[in-house]
């Protein structure tokens, strides 16, 4: 890796050739000015200057930080690097929501939520047309077993009190619990995806 100064890095401040230093290693940001989600010129006025200070400071993802090495152009000579890599709220918030509240593994939650709803359905309604005597004998007392074995299963915890309720019960309190559930979702994003973004902007470019 190229060894480099801080004169060849001042000598690069141009939107042509814009370098900037992050802890100590000089890259070269002008292929990416473009594509800056912060805007090009936020990276233009650090060209050539240490940029560590508002890099670090706009809480960058690690996203963002995967995007250095393409952009690596050596290291500094001499470099006593002060600034701490920041681990912001925000920065592992937007990991964790990426990870945790993927579509994917919240489409796997509702489905194991609507899977339950629909089997305490099945088992009420059996268990309902079985005291009912709606049961057609024979053909029947397969399932009717079924719906038997379930509630001896269940009958230590509230498994069977599920399987005997009125199924639109059983609805309720699952619309209910969704209901308070998505709306503690709701907050936490509010929380740390909008309020924490206000910790992306550099303190000089933040409304106060
Ligand atoms: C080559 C260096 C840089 C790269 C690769 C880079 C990359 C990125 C990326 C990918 C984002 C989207 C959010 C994220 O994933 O964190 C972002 C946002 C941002 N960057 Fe940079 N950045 C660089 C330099 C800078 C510099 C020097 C500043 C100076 C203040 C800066 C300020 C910001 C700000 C304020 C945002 C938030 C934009 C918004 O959310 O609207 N970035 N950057």
């Amino acid at each position: 890796m190229a060894t480099l100064s801080w004169e060849q890095v001042k000598a690069h401040s141009t939107e042509a050739e814009a370098w900037i230093v992050l802890h100590g290693s000089v890259y070269n940001a002008t292929p990416f000015l473009e594509d800056h989600p912060g805007g090009r010129d936020l990276i233009l006025d650090v060209a050539g200057q240490d940029a560590t200070e508002v890099f670090e400071e706009a809480a960058h993802s690690s996203d963002a930080r995967d995007i250095l090495p393409g952009l690596l152009v050596g290291r500094l000579k001499e470099y006593n690097d002060v600034v701490p890599t920041s681990h912001s709220l925000i920065g592992r918030t937007a990991e964790a929501e990426k990870s945790s509240n993927s579509s994917s593994s919240l489409t796997a939650r509702w489905t194991a939520v609507l899977s339950l709803v629909a089997f305490a359905w099945f088992m009420g309604a059996r268990s309902q047309n079985r005291q009912d005597g709606h049961g057609d004998g024979g053909a029947q007392s397969g399932s009717d077993n079924w719906t038997v074995q379930f509630q001896h299963l269940g009958g230590v915890g509230g498994a069977a009190a599920v399987a005997s309720a009125n199924p639109l019960w059983v609805l309720l309190v699952v619309v209910l619990l969704s209901s308070v559930w998505g709306f503690g979702v709701f907050i936490s994003y509010v929380i740390y995806v909008d309020y924490g973004r206000l910790d992306k902007y550099p303190a000089r470019t933040r409304l106060e």
